[in-house]
């Protein structure tokens, strides 16, 4: 059946913009002054490919004098004041870094952005011993996977929107901080590509930053989404003076404030209204998923953490009178591995066969338009469903740059600020170098095999082909 024969509940086509222009200087009001109260938060880290926990600070009640700050255009995008304040106002320079994965920007980025995500090894995760085959693995899987992933950005335009979009939150929570009284720079940091992590990094430090909050665009915490970022971060804070002495606060996850839930339930309420019948709609919680081991293995919250998110919202939905029947299943998946389960493309299938005839998908691991709701969602999952004998499908927009979310946003950051404090530093000699040159041979010998078993083997290139296809 072809999905131009039922038309969808819901018409607006969701453009992945935030409908405001990115511009890259304020002025900034001259002097403030706030009080903050922090509270006890946890700082999840991820290093060297397993998830660890940390727990951070503390109640405080601080007086604060922020100022405005000065600095340079650059090469990574950040939104900051023309204004500088009179040192005697104030030493502070706060800075904002917002932490997002990146997207190809032409359909020639997609190989390279796809060998930057598969050479990272909390996406690919090795045991410790082959790690040194990581690059030449992402290689081969950015190579077999390219030409699919092309598709898949061709149908969207060209192009990821994730840049423009995230310029267009940094812009806007610019602002919303304003509002509340607090001058910031904002910083974007991508993952996988431009402007990379590494360069926000260098422009906070030439522009002096005195205090950074760090905010991952991804409301629920995975080791292979947030972990992956902050463990870029804490890789160069390790070896950063200038970091390691820099107060920074980190905002793992915040899919539980109450801003992001209303947020969500409001945009869920009016694409409801858009069906003809909308109490007979299914909300559909559509998540990316991450392989299994993840959650089994190295202890990844992402899995407990979305389904509290879900609770939450429909907690909201429920106190608003709206009773529609909802399920959560898991999207995205690449390779031959395990993933969370219950899997998208499974479930829309049952549900047809089961007489589902309305259905609103919810994307809900993430807060911009990119190519797994634009194209996945939109294209394949539509198709799939309305194939299955759904007769009308909605989806919800991502947040983008809704005013109530970004406002909960600046006061998330407003509210991590008390709590901002160094970040423990390695001590001398606890690096990788101090390993022994028995344990290098062995691993190099036991390597050797793996790499030429992985890579030379006709029968494996041939399965990684099917797989990644
Ligand atoms: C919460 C969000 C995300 C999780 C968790 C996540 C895990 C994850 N992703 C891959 C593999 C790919 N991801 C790709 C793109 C991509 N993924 C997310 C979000 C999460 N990924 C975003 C926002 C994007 C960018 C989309 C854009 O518009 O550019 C891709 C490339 C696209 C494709 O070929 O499908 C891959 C590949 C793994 C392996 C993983 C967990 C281990
Ligand atoms: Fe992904």
């Amino acid at each position: 059946m072809s999905s131009s024969a039922l038309l969808p509940a819901t018409g607006t086509p969701h453009t992945g913009s935030c409908g405001k222009t990115a511009s890259t200087s304020f002025t900034g009001s001259t002097k403030h002054e706030l009080s903050l109260h922090g509270n006890v938060k946890p700082l999840q880290l991820a290093a060297n490919g397993s998830s660890r926990l940390a727990y951070r600070s503390l109640v405080l009640k601080n007086q604060w004098n922020l100022s405005a700050s000065s600095s340079s255009a650059n090469a990574v995008t950040t939104f900051d004041d023309d204004e500088v304040v009179p040192s005697s106002v104030s030493d502070e320079k706060i800075g904002v870094l917002l932490l997002n994965l990146g997207g190809p920007e032409t359909l020639d980025d997609v190989q390279p952005f796809l060998f930057n995500l598969f050479a990272d090894p909390d996406i690919i995760r090795l045991p410790r011993l082959f790690r040194f085959l990581q690059r030449p693995l992402a290689k081969l899987i950015s190579t077999f996977r390219a030409p699919k992933s092309k598709e898949g950005y061709a149908s969207i335009g060209g192009g990821s929107p994730l840049r423009k979009i995230t310029d267009e939150q940094a812009n806007a929570l610019k602002i919303a901080l304003e509002k509340k009284n607090l001058n910031a720079n904002i910083y974007v940091g991508m993952r996988y590509w431009y402007p990379f992590t590494e360069e926000a990094i260098d422009q906070i430090k030439k522009d002096k930053i005195t205090k950074l909050v760090v905010l991952p665009l991804y409301p629920q915490y995975s080791i292979s989404t947030s972990g992956s970022s902050i463990r870029v971060l804490q890789d160069i804070v390790k070896e950063d003076s200038y970091f390691s002495g820099l107060p920074i606060s980190i905002i793992e996850s915040w899919y539980q404030r109450d801003g992001y839930v209303k947020s969500m339930a409001d945009l869920i309420e009016k694409e409801l209204s858009a069906f003809s019948n909308p109490e007979e709609v299914m909300i559909f919680f559509s998540a990316h998923g991450v392989p299994l081991t993840y959650v089994e293995d190295a202890g990844d919250p992402y899995r407990d953490q979305m389904e509290d998110c879900i609770a939450l919202i429909m907690g909201e939905l429920r106190s608003r009178g709206i009773l529609n029947s909802y399920t959560l299943a898991y999207q995205s998946r690449v390779g031959p591995v395990q993933w969370l389960k219950p899997y998208t493309d499974e479930v829309l299938v049952e549900l047809g066969q089961k007489g589902v005839k309305s259905l609103l998908a919810v994307p809900v691991s993430f807060v911009s338009e990119h190519i797994e709701t634009l194209e996945e969602i939109d294209m394949e999952y539509k198709e799939l469903a309305l194939e299955s004998g759904i007769k009308n499908w909605g989806r919800v927009p991502a947040l983008g740059c809704t005013s109530t979310f970004i406002s909960d946003l600046a006061d998330a950051v407003v509210e991590a600020l008390p709590s901002a404090s160094a970040l423990a530093t390695r001590k001398p000699g606890d690096t990788d170098s101090s390993m022994d040159l028995m344990h290098y041979l062995t691993k190099m010998f036991f390597g050797s095999i793996l790499a030429f078993v992985l890579l030379l083997s006709p029968r494996l290139v041939s399965a990684f082909r099917n797989t990644m296809l």
